[in-house]
């Protein structure tokens, strides 16, 4: 669906991707996950044919986008980062006038409207003005507008910075059925939990570049252990307490406000610490997440 090889985009010195490559697989949900400024809006803004490729090669349906621009916007959904609603027009409008720019003819387009709004949870507020929605609602109309050309691939940049975590749930839910439906998405985030909800597969993005690949458990098998005993001691004694410690897990990371030893076994790693007379403040026992393979991969949590 989409091929990317030793793609990149420079503006000005600003090289914001440095050479990337990128297989996107037809009906699979592939996630570009990093920090601020790592690249992926800038890729996106590629992969949706609206920002030149400045070196490299970039497929889309096998198509250029130098050369084919217009027919693969035809075939593809972009859900911006920031909500591109028009505030004049009632829920329903917004549909209806986007599907009629896009040359559909209206009877299609009203059916298409309705499917929609049923779809995106939002029939009963056709009628309502774009200013008296939620952001939850606002997030879901703009997808539905993303739909209106019945797109093969969705882009969606950043789909739930914002919505609290309710409205993010319902979202996810919608990107799923969408998903199912045959549509391929590409996301862009920087949760690493949406990540792991929304993704088939992702690449990690750090400073224009690709860190890892694969689904995220792959991802967390590879690049982290099983548990991560988190320990949380006063202020500033994080560092004198992780060398005492860093025998006890495979690794051991020292945050701001908490060590963190990575291990197979966190209850074990909690018995010892009380055996060799440390007394921390709190103590908890998780999952590696993909916020683990990030601080693993960069040195760096991704919400620096
Ligand atoms: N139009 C532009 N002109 C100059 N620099 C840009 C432009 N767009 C992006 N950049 C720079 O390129 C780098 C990558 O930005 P990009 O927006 O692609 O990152 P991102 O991972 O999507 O982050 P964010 O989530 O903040 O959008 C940043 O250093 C950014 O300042």
């Amino acid at each position: 669906m989409i091929s990317a090889s030793g793609l990149r985009k420079s503006f000005g010195d600003v090289e914001a991707v440095r050479g990337i490559d990128v297989e996107v697989r037809p009906g699979e949900a592939f996630g570009f996950l990093g920090p601020n400024g790592a690249g992926k809006s800038s890729t996106m803004r590629m992969i949706a044919a609206v920002s030149p490729v400045s070196a490299g090669t970039l497929r889309i349906f096998g198509l250029d986008p130098a050369t084919d621009g217009p027919a693969i916007r035809a075939r593809l959904g972009v859900c911006p980062q920031d909500d591109t609603l028009d505030t004049e027009l009632t829920v329903r409008d917004n549909l209806y006038v986007y599907g009629r720019y896009f040359g559909i003819p209206r009877a299609e387009v009203n059916q298409r409207t309705d499917e929609l709004l049923e779809f995106v949870q939002l029939t009963e507020k056709a009628k309502a003005k774009v200013d008296n929605l939620s952001g939850g609602m606002k997030r879901r109309l703009t997808i539905a507008r993303s739909l209106i050309n019945r797109p093969d691939i969705l882009l969606l940049d950043e789909p739930t910075t914002g919505l609290d975590p309710q409205a993010r749930h319902v979202l996810w839910d919608r990107l799923f059925r969408l998903k199912q439906s045959g549509v391929t998405l590409v996301i862009t985030t920087h949760y690493m939990d949406e990540a792991e909800q929304l993704c088939d597969r992702l690449v990690v993005m750090d400073k224009g570049l690709i860190a890892a690949e694969g689904s995220p458990l792959e991802l967390i098998r590879t690049h982290s252990t099983r548990e991560v005993a988190e320990l949380r001691f006063g202020a500033g004694e994080h560092e004198g307490v992780a060398a005492k410690v860093e025998d006890l897990g495979d690794r051991v990371e020292v945050l701001p406000d908490r060590l963190l030893v990575y291990t197979h076994d966190g209850e074990e790693v909690i018995a010892k610490v009380h055996e060799r007379g440390l007394e921390p403040a709190a103590v908890l026992v998780r999952r590696s997440t993909l916020e683990d393979v990030f601080l693993r991969l960069t040195g760096r949590t991704l919400v620096d």
